[in-house]
């Protein structure tokens, strides 16, 4: 996200709009016409995960944002597990993962069915080559042949950090569909 273009935007009105996407559609040309974007409210835009802000304004830290980010080693003396307000406040960002509280300890976790025991192996291989470039790891579980879980924690911290965060979004960009069982139409 370019966050110098946002000065340029003058506005406020009184009503709240969904950000990101208007964001997103007038900053990446989809579109949206600058009186929409005019109605965004400056003090409405989530803080970015980098936690910088500009002139008071503050970035809105997209999934995609956050799928570009580099996980920081586990061991590090500062990283900490981060509060239950917290991680919900990152939910959105990962769109599709559940939050759980597992005996006190958060963690993500996401679901999918996939077309054979095979094609759960090749999902497990696309899932570890990105755990393994980020030096961050989930735990992978592949039972009744085709159901597949990811759940994903710092275990170093017993807890959720941005790391966990970073590495469910670089999963959601990884192209999946091929190797999934196709949802029943809803009867
Ligand atoms: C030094 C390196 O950061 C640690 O060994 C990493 C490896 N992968 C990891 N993955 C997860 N999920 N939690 C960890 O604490 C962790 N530690």
């Amino acid at each position: 996200m370019n966050r110098w273009l946002l000065p340029s935007l003058h506005f406020l009105s009184k009503s709240q709009v969904p950000l990101a996407s208007l964001f997103e559609g007038f900053l990446n040309g989809h579109g949206r016409s600058s009186t929409q974007v005019k109605q965004i409210h400056w003090y409405h835009v989530r803080m970015s995960s980098n936690r910088n802000s500009f002139n008071g304004f503050r970035t809105y830290c997209s999934g995609r944002d956050l799928a570009a980010k580099k996980c920081v080693p586990c061991n590090s003396k500062d990283i900490r597990a981060m509060t239950e307000e917290s991680a919900n406040e990152m939910m959105p960002k990962v769109a599709g993962w559940n939050l759980v509280n597992e005996d006190g300890t958060l963690k993500l976790n996401r679901s999918w069915k996939v077309k054979s025991f095979t094609k759960g192996l090749e999902l497990f291989q696309l899932v570890g080559n990105v755990a393994e470039a980020e030096d961050h790891h989930p735990d992978l579980h592949l039972v009744g042949w085709n159901n597949v879980k990811i759940e994903i924690w710092t275990h170093s911290v017993g807890g959720l950090t941005e790391n966990d965060f970073i590495l469910a979004a670089k999963i959601n960009g990884l192209e999946l569909h091929h190797l999934l069982r196709k949802k029943k139409a809803a009867t």
